[in-house]
């Protein structure tokens, strides 16, 4: 039987990369794009079949930090597949970066280096904003429009007789000091992406301890650092023309510079070939690449707990609630306007 596969954020960089490598791994494979943008999405499924010729491509329209967007795409899902095999959480942003410089010239003659180079700690801050939902976006996109979309696809991920996969891609930057339960959206913080990815550790765990039972598998991985258009975002790109060749000789040694997307979505691409039971729910599955150019998938252990973790799925919980309830508010007020404007024709 075929197995129906969705990434988010398919579109580019390591989501695009993974579906090429999905495809070359399993031909009989449906695969479907969920991407916000679709002439970038027609682009990519384009290319997809260039290679793979008789491979089965859907596109979805989803902008996951959207909440009316979600739940769109999550019914357009359901109407087309009766069944989801894997769904890949990879969408992600990271807006308005800022590198500090200072930090980084003094981390370059710490002991600290080669985790600076790996981790980015300490060196990033990012400027937030408020979406039409009125969340914050960091938080909106790269974790609570994914919670939202588990959500709404519970009865196809959690099926009796069937395993289903969640896989997130997450981030070494994820930091547990970036992240605090009671500003779970990171207004108050310069470091949301760092906090969303943190938060995507805990809902990983805490996913696994409410849905293994029910057949519903859930696993993070970090790309390491992937020339995509969010790195190239970070700074400018003469910047990192001039310094290419500075990074190709770091990956001597460090195994985390896997620089091109291919390499990037290696831990994505083995954790479709691993059976969910044989994985460890606190790990992130690290894609890394030797110094002799070997690609390969490490597990490490993740600082998360499972108070925190629970605490946090209570909270987002919680939110679905008010989120949905601020929707269909809207929804209603625009609907009377609509007929209102009717009647005055
Ligand atoms: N590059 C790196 O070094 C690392 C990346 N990551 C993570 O990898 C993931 C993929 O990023 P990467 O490939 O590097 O970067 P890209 O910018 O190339 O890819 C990000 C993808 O997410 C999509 N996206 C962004 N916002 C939304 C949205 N609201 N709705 C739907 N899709 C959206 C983008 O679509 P669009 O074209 O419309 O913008 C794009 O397809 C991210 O989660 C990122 O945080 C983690 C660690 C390191
Ligand atoms: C290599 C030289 C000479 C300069 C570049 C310095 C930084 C811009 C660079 C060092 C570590 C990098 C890094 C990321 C972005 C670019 C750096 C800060 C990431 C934060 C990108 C996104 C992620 O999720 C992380 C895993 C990356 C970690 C390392």
């Amino acid at each position: 039987m075929e197995k129906i596969v969705i990434v988010t954020g398919a579109n580019s960089g390591i989501g695009l990369a993974l579906c090429e490598r999905l495809l070359t791994e399993d031909s009989q494979l449906r695969l479907c794009l969920a991407c916000r943008n679709m002439q970038r999405a027609e682009a990519a499924r384009s290319a997809l079949l260039t290679c793979h010729t008789n491979a089965s491509v859907d596109l979805l329209h989803l902008d996951v930090g959207s909440v009316q967007s979600v739940l769109t795409a999550a019914q357009e899902v359901k109407a087309r597949y009766s069944k989801i095999d894997f769904l890949y959480l990879n969408a992600g942003i990271m807006p308005n970066p800022q590198v500090d410089i200072r930090a980084f010239i003094k981390g370059l003659f710490s002991r600290n280096v080669i985790n600076m180079f790996a981790t980015a700690e300490g060196l990033l801050t990012q400027q937030d904003t408020l979406n039409s939902d009125g969340l914050q976006e960091v938080f909106a996109t790269n974790l609570f429009g994914h919670f939202l979309m588990i959500r709404e696809l519970e009865p196809l991920l959690c099926q009796t007789g069937h395993t289903s996969r969640v896989v997130w891609t997450s981030s070494s930057n994820a930091r547990r000091s970036a992240f605090n339960i009671e500003d779970m959206q990171h207004r108050n913080g310069t470091e949301p992406y760092s906090s969303s990815k943190y938060a995507s550790d805990m809902l990983s765990l805490a996913l696994n301890r409410h849905k293994n039972s029910q057949g519903l598998f859930s696993s993070v991985i970090c790309p390491g650092l992937v020339m995509t258009n969010l790195t190239y975002g970070i700074l400018p790109s003469f910047f990192w023309n001039i310094i290419m060749p500075i990074m190709w000789l770091i990956r001597i040694f460090t195994n985390t510079f896997t620089l091109t997307p291919y390499n990037g979505a290696e831990a994505l691409h083995w954790l479709f070939l691993q059976k969910p039971e044989s994985l460890d729910a606190r790990a992130k599955y690290h894609s890394l690449k030797s110094g002799l150019g070997t690609n390969y998938t490490q597990p490490r252990p993740m600082d998360v707990d499972d108070e925190m973790s629970e605490v946090l799925y209570k909270k987002l919980l919680k939110l679905e609630i008010v989120v949905r309830r601020q929707l269909s508010e809207k929804n209603a007020d625009n609907q009377a306007h609509q007929q209102y404007l009717n009647e005055t024709k």
